[in-house]
């Protein structure tokens, strides 16, 4: 089985495109999606929840299409969304078995099962307590509650250390390793952070501004590689897209532009790119660097040494 799959798979807003022709294969596991914020994670899962409809391409989860079999993913999948969204002034406990119920267990086993989930997740004597008065972090853990209360296949957790502490953020990473191992659930969880989801995914997906950077393990990612650093003297976005059609990832910063060195042709590529744009090549050099460090977003200022 897979657990996802998508093919050209796009998504517009108007002028705004969330999501742009991303290809990708991932295995069942504890997958990360890391991207800075509006790369387009939340849309992302959105399409393949089948909540959004694609503006074009195809996408399955689980092997279900996303554009026709939506209920049946939904059956499958639990989700726990971004924002707040708990009543303040009913307990973790009527919630999550009111959740259980929703989703279809009788009265009697949707007790139990609550009561199994809001313990597995760190939630004890506080469940009967109006969850208005609840901490982000014991907010954060009746949301993971009631996204697997129904026993999914796969549960999404969008940005779920967001407004956490570092303590809180470390229990959360704990909890959310533990869903994997312990239950044999996979995991699509979304951060800004790629350092935080490399301690706990087994494969990362890196988005920005829509399109696919990298899909690859997290052991690929946290070794060495070679990265390619290219600046010139005019705007890169048009050599940036070239790239992009050779099937070359890039990030740019500025006039720079930065991808992973797989294989000395690229230089060619590169150098025959910028004089057919009319471009002056400032500078083209080779660094070494972690995956991590290539794609962590926001650095700002990195590139400009030596
Ligand atoms: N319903 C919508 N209507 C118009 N534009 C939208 C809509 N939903 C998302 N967008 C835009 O699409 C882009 C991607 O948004 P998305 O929420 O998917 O990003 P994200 O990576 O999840 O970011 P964040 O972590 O901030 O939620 C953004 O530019 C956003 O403004």
């Amino acid at each position: 089985m897979t657990l996802i799959s998508t093919r050209a798979l796009t998504k517009r807003f108007g002028k705004v495109t969330a999501v742009e022709d991303l290809t990708v294969d991932v295995a069942p596991g504890v997958v990360g999606l890391v991207g800075a914020n509006g790369a387009g994670k939340s849309t992302l899962l959105k399409m393949l929840l089948g909540l959004v409809q694609p503006t074009s391409g195809s996408a399955q989860l689980l092997d279900l299409d996303v554009a026709t079999q939506g209920t049946d993913i939904r059956e499958r999948v639990g989700y726990m969304p971004e924002h707040d969204c708990l009543p303040p002034d009913v307990s973790a406990t009527e919630f999550v078995v009111h959740m259980a119920r929703m989703s279809g267990l009788p009265t009697t086993a949707a007790r139990e099962r609550s009561a199994d989930i809001l313990r597995h997740v760190g939630l004890y004597e506080e469940r009967y307590r109006p969850m208005g008065g609840y901490s982000t972090g014991m907010r954060q853990r009746v949301k993971l509650a009631q996204a697997l209360v129904h026993d999914p296949d796969l549960v999404m957790l969008d940005e779920p250390t967001n407004g956490l502490d570092p303590a809180g953020r470390d229990d959360m990473l704990g909890l959310i390793r533990r869903i994997g191992a312990e239950f044999g659930i996979s995991v699509l969880v979304t951060s800004h952070l790629l350092g935080e989801l490399e301690r706990v995914c087994e494969s990362v997906v890196v988005i920005d501004g829509g399109r696919l950077l990298r899909h690859s393990s997290t052991v690929e990612m946290t070794t060495e590689t070679t990265a390619l650093l290219v600046e010139v003297d005019g705007e890169v976005a048009p050599l940036a897209a070239l790239l992009g059609q050779h099937g070359v990832p890039t990030r740019s910063q500025g006039r720079q532009l930065e991808m992973q060195l797989d294989d000395d042709a690229l230089y060619d590529l590169v150098r025959d790119g910028v004089a057919g744009l009319g471009l002056g090549l400032v500078r083209i050099e080779r660094r070494r660097h972690r995956m991590s460090e290539l794609f962590s977003t926001g650095g700002g200022g990195r590139a400009d040494g030596s």
